[in-house]
Parts: structure tokens; sequence; C-alpha cells
């Protein structure tokens, strides 16, 4: 269940006049969403793909926008957002904003390979290289000020030992960040889960989903990334594609000591933040539509393996 707002053939076909794309030979409409509503158009030219975006903050779409351009400009695997021949990307379907996006080839990886792991760092850590001159600017709006004020409002679907592990680490946290020194900072993806990325075998086909980029922490978004793609069934790391996606990440961009310090407690903290975040949507906040909401326990599982076992050491940075 993914398609909230139904297209014409019709309208699709006049959505494209403004467009040098060719024109509409078929549409299809994307079950796997479920935020926005997705279409696969094909041309005679090309295959597109078309967002409606359903909720959220349209007022910051623009900046998405411009993100996406920018990333794309510097040869980063996104979709580029395709812009008509007067050269506005943003637009109005069906009462909807809209987008139009170059279909990237692949599949999301589920149980990703070392070549893939290599690829995900590779691409991140140029990535993040790239963003730290992204002029844009949107705060994040998952990053520990949201932990420390939406933390309260799940509290009580808790038992008291969750209670008290949460409103633990949220007062750890604040401490270790509070007293850190400043990051890096630039444009993060904000989501990067394996879902967000499409590959074809071991080559990645691009990045997508950027509607939770915004700007802070760059390691924000690197932990993420580990506690997704590197984490067991029983939450604690796989070494082999944690080593192999840190060391490809560092040839881009070497961690700094500042971030090597906190790296642990960021692992922790990008856990809680899905762990809340998937309680909200469970308890707090419901999605209107139908959906099967995201399991908020896998987050629970990865911050307690975080805690009991401890983060791994990280890879040396090197060129090779
Ligand atoms: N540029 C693209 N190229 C190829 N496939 C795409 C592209 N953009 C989106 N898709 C496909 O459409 C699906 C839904 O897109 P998207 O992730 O933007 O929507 P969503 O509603 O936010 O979904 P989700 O909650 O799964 O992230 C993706 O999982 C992917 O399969
Ligand atoms: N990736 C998120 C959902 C989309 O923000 C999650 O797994 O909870």
């Amino acid at each position: 269940m993914a398609v909230f707002t139904p297209l014409s053939d019709a309208q699709v076909v006049e959505f494209l006049k403004r467009f040098d794309v060719g024109t509409l030979v078929s549409l299809e409409g994307v079950a796997g969403g479920t935020e926005n509503t997705t279409f696969f158009l094909t041309t005679d030219r090309r295959e597109l793909v078309l967002t409606l975006f359903e909720q959220g903050e349209h007022e910051e779409l623009p900046f998405f926008v411009d993100l996406l351009d920018y990333l794309a400009e510097h040869r980063l695997p996104v979709p580029g957002p395709v812009h008509d021949r007067e050269g506005i990307a943003l637009h109005s379907l069906a009462g909807k904003p809209s987008l139009l996006f170059p279909r990237l080839p692949g599949r999301h990886p589920m149980a990703p390979s070392l070549a893939q792991c290599r690829a995900l760092g590779d691409a991140l850590g140029r990535m993040h290289l790239v963003s730290q001159h992204f002029p844009g600017h949107r705060p994040n709006p998952r990053d520990l000020n949201w932990l420390s004020a939406m933390h309260h409002r799940v509290l009580v679907y808790l038992s008291p030992e969750d209670q008290a592990l949460m409103k633990d680490e949220v007062e750890i946290y604040q401490d270790v960040f509070g007293n850190a020194p400043e990051l890096p900072q630039g444009a993060l993806h904000g989501d990067l889960f394996r879902d967000n990325t499409l590959f074809e075998t071991d080559r990645l086909g691009g990045i997508i989903d950027f509607y939770n980029g915004c700007t802070g922490d760059l390691l924000f978004d690197l932990a993420i990334v580990i506690n997704d793609w590197a984490s067991g069934p029983d939450g604690r790391l796989d070494r082999e594609r944690h080593d192999t996606l840190l060391s490809a990440y560092q040839a881009r961009r070497p961690l700094t000591l500042a971030e090597r310090e906190v790296w642990p407690t960021m692992l922790r903290m990008t856990a809680l933040r899905y762990w809340l975040s998937r309680l909200l949507v469970v308890y707090v906040d419901p999605p209107a539509h139908d959906l099967t909401p995201h399991d908020p326990a896998r987050f629970h599982t990865i911050l307690a393996a975080r805690l009991k076992h401890g983060a791994l050491p990280l890879p040396e940075a090197s060129n090779t």
C-alpha cells in the first residue's frame, strides 16, 4: 500500500509536457513506499520516478532539491531532480508537491556483502567530503535536542527498566556531547538504511530518499549507517562489515580525534534515536494510513548490545 494519490495517464501526460523527457509509455504505482506516493514512469526516451509528497514539511522541499542538485553535480550516485525547460524542479500535481527523478538501477541489499559495504562506505565518505561545503542549512530534526524533548512522551509505555535506560542514556548523551568539541559539520542523508540504497550486484546504483536530509554532525550519519548495515540479528556489530565500511569511508574522510572519542556514544545515541522515533509512531502518532510500523524493539536490541559489548575498535585511517 503506497499509492496514496492515484494518477491517470492523462494527468501524467499533461504534467510531462513541460519537461524535456519524452512522452509517456507506461505508468506504474510503486508498492514499497510508506511516506510518499511513488510512480515508475517509462517514456519513449527514459525511465523516471515521480514522487508526490503526502506529508511532512513541504516548506523543506527546496532544501532537498538543492541538496540533491548539489550532490548530483558533484557526481555522487543520487537521483538529481529533473528540472523543466524553465529550470524548475518542484511542481504541483493532483494538489501535491511533486518531483521527477531519473530512475536509478538496482535493488535494496538486505544482507549486504562486504563489497556492498565497501561501496557504501566509499560513497558516504565522498558525500561527506563535498557536503561539508554545501551552503544550505537545515538543523538536524532528530538530534540530541529532539531526543531530550521527545523521550518523555514514550516513557509511560515502557517497563520501569526501559524507562530508566532511556532516561539515563539521554543524560549521558547530554553530558558527553555537551562537553565535546564541535564535530565536523556538513549535510547528512539522515536515514541511510539499506532500503534507501540500490545495488546492481556489488555496484552502488544509487542512494535515495533524502527527505531526512539536514545539516549537522557528519558522525551522526555514519553511526546510523553502521547500526543498520553492520548489526547482526542479536544487535552485535559484525566485525567484517564494520571494518570494511569504515575503512572505505575513512579512505575518503578520516575521522578526527574528537569524532573517535565520541563514537561509542554516537552509536548508542543514533540507536536510541530510532528506538524513540519508532515508539512515537507506534504509541503517540500512528500514521493515517494502514501501514505496519517498523519494530522499535530492533533498536532496543541494538542499543542493549552496544551497552553490553561496547563499540568495536575503529579501523585506522589509510589511503589504500
Ligand atoms: N530514483 C529512484 N530510482 C529507483 N527507484 C526509486 C527511486 N526513488 C524511489 N524508488 C523506489 O521507490 C520506493 C519508495 O521511494 P521512497 O523511499 O522515496 O518513498 P517512501 O515513501 O519514503 O518509502 P520508504 O518509507 O520505504 O523509504 C523505494 O524503496 C524504491 O524502491
Ligand atoms: N528508516 C526509518 C523509517 C523512515 O524514516 C526507520 O527504519 O525507522
